[in-house]
């Protein structure tokens, strides 16, 4: 039944116009609207795709015969869709009623109520107390992105206090910011869903010493622990009513809603925490209740599929127009890309069809001045979110709509390119000769016919932005089920860690091992570049 479904695709798909957008919107005055979708105040444009009644139609096929509904309704009862790690999937729970959410004889969403309420008595207690005025918040990937994308979007001038975010294992990060913090006023979040992360592990001992030694074992009082692992964070010395915990069915691209969303509530403040669980909540809602054509996650999902496998399109950018926003890419890199990064079947068979797109992005206007380029003018078309944000939160109404007027037009640029006719009638209006003309020509044509999607929100709040985020993570969902591949696991981060682990000792002196000729070469260079005792 599927493959029916994949082959009507793959045919449409083979029919000359089908990239073709421009004259879909010739043949349909009303294409805008009838492809302009709405969740809560969220606005979704997929008009300027190439999806026509018929391909939209062979698609929504697709995904009934991929048993969609099924799918996303196992998800919800907390069967154990991520097969490979035996673990249910019920980040839904993180922001649903108690009640909503089962874990088997478990209340899920119970048990996270009681864990909210312990984060927001120690939030309010320590905004009440005013001793500390920075957060550092450790840990890198789902521990990391997301509370960092967040809290960067939504803290303001006046919110609590600063959150700074200590991820990556060089050194360098960490000489560069301890200089920024006073010992005694600064709070310091482990996050670490597993505890046993090598670069979060190596940053915790670095920051702990370094309260250590200002304020001796007092220093340890300012450690909290955000983990599903309560012996290591005990191990490490943290105080046990300082650890939020969460369930092993939370994803760590999944958790900025868990405790590890500690930093966000810290810096921005509990109500900016809960309303964004509330935004997140609308938009699960939306995708449990809302018809497959009106379905927004379902709609975003579905282009993508017509994008990769229709079209061959493997690589998607993602565009903020919104300097808030600025690490929104980053996060939806890890959220798509180890999700959705897999060449076997949830059944281990090799995947018939395209898998996880190359996921990029940065705020636009930035991006126009970078890589926008070759989405114009490159060889193969880059499908492009545009996110806009109608309103903005500062007083500078010139600068939002030199913002938007970038941002509306990138996306006209993309769709209606520019022929031969329409430069050489400016180069002519111009004063150029005809011999320029020729010469510049084919360098100034815009093919035009690419594609994008355009996401508008009214304003950037903690609710908008909670649904934005869960738009993407519904989205993920759905083609990890129409793609028939497990979106929720990471197998594929696994080598590389254990190789570094086998280099490491390599690199203090320890005996050479057997590596390829390359590393091998670059080991012992590194040896005679860098000497350790
Ligand atoms: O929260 P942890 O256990 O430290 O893991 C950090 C990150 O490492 C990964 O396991 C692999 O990159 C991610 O999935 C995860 O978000």
């Amino acid at each position: 039944m599927s493959q029916d479904a994949w082959g009507l695709i793959a045919t449409l798909a083979r029919a000359p116009e089908a990239a073709a957008i421009r004259p879909l919107f010739a043949a349909d005055p009303r294409r805008a609207e009838r492809f302009t979708f709405r969740a809560d105040g969220l606005r979704l444009d997929l008009s300027k795709t190439s999806l026509s009644d018929e391909v939209l139609d062979a698609l929504l096929a697709l995904a009934a015969a991929r048993d969609l509904g099924g799918r996303r309704a196992a998800m919800a009862s907390g069967a154990h869709i991520n097969s490979t790690e035996d673990r249910a999937v019920l980040h839904m729970a993180l922001r649903g009623a108690p009640g909503r959410y089962r874990d088997g004889a478990e209340d899920a969403s119970g048990a996270v109520h009681d864990t909210l309420a312990a984060m927001r008595r120690f939030t309010e207690r320590v905004h009440a107390e005013a001793r500390f005025t920075d957060v550092v918040n450790i840990g890198i990937g789902g521990s990391d992105l997301g509370p960092q994308m967040v809290a960067r979007a939504l803290h303001r001038h006046d919110s609590p206090m600063r959150a700074h975010w200590l991820s990556n294992a060089d050194g360098h990060a960490w000489e560069a910011m301890r200089h920024t913090l006073d010992p005694a006023r600064t709070l310091v979040l482990v996050a670490s869903k597993t505890f046993t992360t090598a670069e979060t592990m190596s940053n915790a001992h670095l920051v702990r010493h370094w309260l250590r030694d200002a304020l001796g074992e007092a220093g340890d009082r300012q450690l909290v622990a955000l983990s599903t692992n309560e012996k290591a964070t005990a191990a490490f010395g943290v105080p046990a009513d300082q650890v939020f915990g969460f369930k092993d069915w939370v994803g760590g691209r999944f958790s900025l809603w868990s405790a590890v969303g500690l930093s966000v509530a810290l810096s921005c403040g509990w109500p900016v925490f809960e309303q964004l669980l509330a935004g997140a909540r609308a938009m699960d809602e939306h995708f449990l209740a809302a018809p497959d054509r009106e379905n927004l996650p379902l709609l975003m999902a579905l282009a993508e599929v017509w994008h990769v496998d229709g079209l061959g399109l493997r690589s998607r950018a993602v565009l903020p127009y919104d300097e808030r926003l600025s690490r929104f890419p980053a996060h939806l890199q890890q959220l798509e890309m180890e999700s959705l990064g897999k060449r076997v079947t949830v059944e281990g068979l090799p995947a018939e069809h395209g898998t996880g797109p190359v996921v990029f992005g940065e705020p636009g206007t930035n991006a126009q001045h970078s890589f926008m380029q070759l989405l114009h003018q490159g060889t193969t078309p880059v499908p492009v979110d545009f996110v806009l944000v109608a309103r903005p939160d500062h007083g500078f109404p010139d600068s939002h709509r030199l913002l938007l007027a970038n941002g509306l037009a990138q996306a006209e640029a993309l769709l209606r390119g520019r022929d031969a006719a329409e430069v050489r009638a400016e180069m002519q209006a111009a004063g150029k000769s005809e011999a320029a003309i020729e010469h510049l020509l084919p360098h100034r044509l815009f093919p035009g016919d690419r594609p994008s999607t355009t996401i508008l929100i009214p304003e950037l709040s903690p609710f908008t932005l909670g649904q934005l985020v869960a738009l993407y993570e519904h989205k993920v969902f759905c083609l990890g089920a129409i793609w028939d591949v497990n979106a929720f696991d990471q197998w594929g981060v696994e080598l590389g860690k254990q190789l570094a682990t086998a280099i490491l000792p390599e690199l203090s002196g320890g005996a050479a091992q057997e590596h390829d000729p390359s590393t091998t070469a670059l080991i012992a260079e590194l040896r005679s570049l860098w000497p350790q005792p």
